[in-house]
């Protein structure tokens, strides 16, 4: 038994849509047909009618946090992938700094068999750059991509040595596989939680400043291209990094980049007080920041999107801004938040933000993934673009509710999602 999708409006080019009907057997995409008004025989297979519905090749994530091992109060591998599926997520790339952190073959493959098991889209899991991600010792990463490692990160701190850092690229690169970095100088960032801007300022705080990231992007473009290594710079989020990213492609240099939501949408300027879901690393920066990493976005300098799904305990993020964890969650609110902010307002096509979120990573990771044809694997996200819905972070998937965008107004929420030819999850 396979399933058909009726009427489904698929991208075909900017804003245009064309109605099809598709057809999955098994894990992979059987026939796709354009709707000429007959409808196929459906006799003996289960049929959704997405009549007036978006299509989309199943959303790819390639920067989400999911706890496990070590913090399952705040996600595990099946709460995040829950998560990520009600957000349309069909394959996630998640980071390492876990507890343990993953940094050997029984991590990966503690992750890899947990996802099996328990999870309902496909996990990628990164490998730590250095063993327990403390900069000091780089790990194994044949063994390391022989378990199943996708790529070399220490997500959530930078790493401080250049020469860790080349070392690391050099040995990365002969494997071939990418360094996915944190940037960021701890020497710059001392205690601050907020950017160097108007709300540090009214608040006489301790300020962030743009150059804790730049630095190390500046110096790891340097690294990338002495060791030819590709390096993928994490959740930009200065004018500075977007400068530096596009000088050095324009050089031939292999980076690419990624940007999250909440850096397109939000600046320091929105923070609404001492309020912990506003904490986030990078922090949230200037207006000028913002539109920068909104046209790098534009001009390709930033290739991807991603949502560094962040989940924190309610406990946690109540400590105060002080003391609370960094981070927000992302998977449930990404797609209507972009959608709603920068297609409906015609600022972007529809298939730019479906190919940010579909074909790019596939393309920047390698992945046989992102697209709707025959033979490919039956990865698909049906969205209503129509319906507007509040965001109320208590209906959320995921054990986290650690978000900035509560009570926003939102369309195009995803309705179904289909991962490897098994529908996992659908609205209501
Ligand atoms: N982004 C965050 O604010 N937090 C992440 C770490 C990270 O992505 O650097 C986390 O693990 O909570
Ligand atoms: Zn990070
Ligand atoms: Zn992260």
């Amino acid at each position: 038994m396979g399933i058909w999708i009726l009427n489904a409006q698929t991208v075909a080019a900017g804003n245009e849509l064309v109605k099809r009907h598709i057809f999955m057997e098994g894990r992979t995409i059987g026939s796709i047909v354009e709707a000429d008004g007959t409808l196929p025989d459906t006799a003996g297979h289960t049929v959704i009618d997405a009549a007036g519905k978006l299509v989309t090749p199943g959303l790819i994530d390639m920067h989400v946090h999911l706890r496990e091992p070590g913090f399952e109060h705040k996600e595990t591998i099946a709460s995040g992938t829950r998560s990520a599926a009600r957000g349309g997520f069909t394959t996630i790339a998640c980071m390492p700094n876990t507890r343990p952190v993953i940094d050997t073959v029984d991590t990966v493959k503690y992750v890899l068999d947990k996802a099996e098991t328990e999870g309902i889209v496909r996990v990628l899991p990164y490998g730590c750059i250095t063993k327990n991600e403390l900069g000091r010792e780089l790990a194994d990463f044949d063994a390391l991509k022989q378990a199943g490692a996708i790529g070399f990160t220490d997500d959530g701190v930078g790493v401080q040595s250049a020469q860790m850092m080349k070392d690391a690229m050099a040995k990365a690169a002969s494997v071939g596989l990418p360094i996915i970095a944190h940037c960021e100088d701890n020497t710059l960032v001392e205690g601050a939680w907020a950017s160097e801007g108007e709300f540090a300022r009214k608040h006489g705080l301790k300020a962030i400043p743009n150059e804790s990231e730049a630095i190390h992007v500046g110096r790891d473009v340097l690294l990338a291209e002495a060791t030819g290594v590709h390096y993928h710079v994490c959740h930009v989020s200065t004018e500075q990094s977007v400068r530096l990213i596009r000088h050095a492609k324009q050089f031939g240099i292999n980076v690419t980049a990624e940007v999250c939501p909440h850096h397109l949408l939000l600046s320091d300027e929105d923070i609404p007080g001492m309020d912990a879901n506003w904490k986030m690393n990078p922090p949230l920066r200037t207006p000028k920041d913002v539109q920068a990493c909104i046209e790098g976005l534009l001009d390709g300098t930033i290739d991807i999107l991603v949502t560094d799904h962040a989940p924190h305990s309610e406990e946690e993020k109540a400590k105060g801004v002080d003391l609370a964890p960094f981070g927000i969650v992302g998977f449930e609110t990404a797609f209507p938040l972009l959608y709603t902010k920068f297609v409906a307002t015609g600022q972007w096509t529809l298939q730019f933000l479906v190919n940010k979120m579909t074909s790019l990573p596939a393309q920047v990771f390698g992945l046989e993934l992102g697209t709707l044809e025959p033979g490919k694997e039956a990865d698909i996200t049906i969205i209503d673009l129509e319906t507007e819905k509040t965001v109320n972070p208590a209906e959320f998937a995921s054990k986290g509710r650690n978000t900035p965008f509560a009570g926003w107004s939102l369309k195009g929420w995803p309705t179904h999602t289909i991962a490897g030819g098994k529908l996992v999850w659908s609205e209501a």
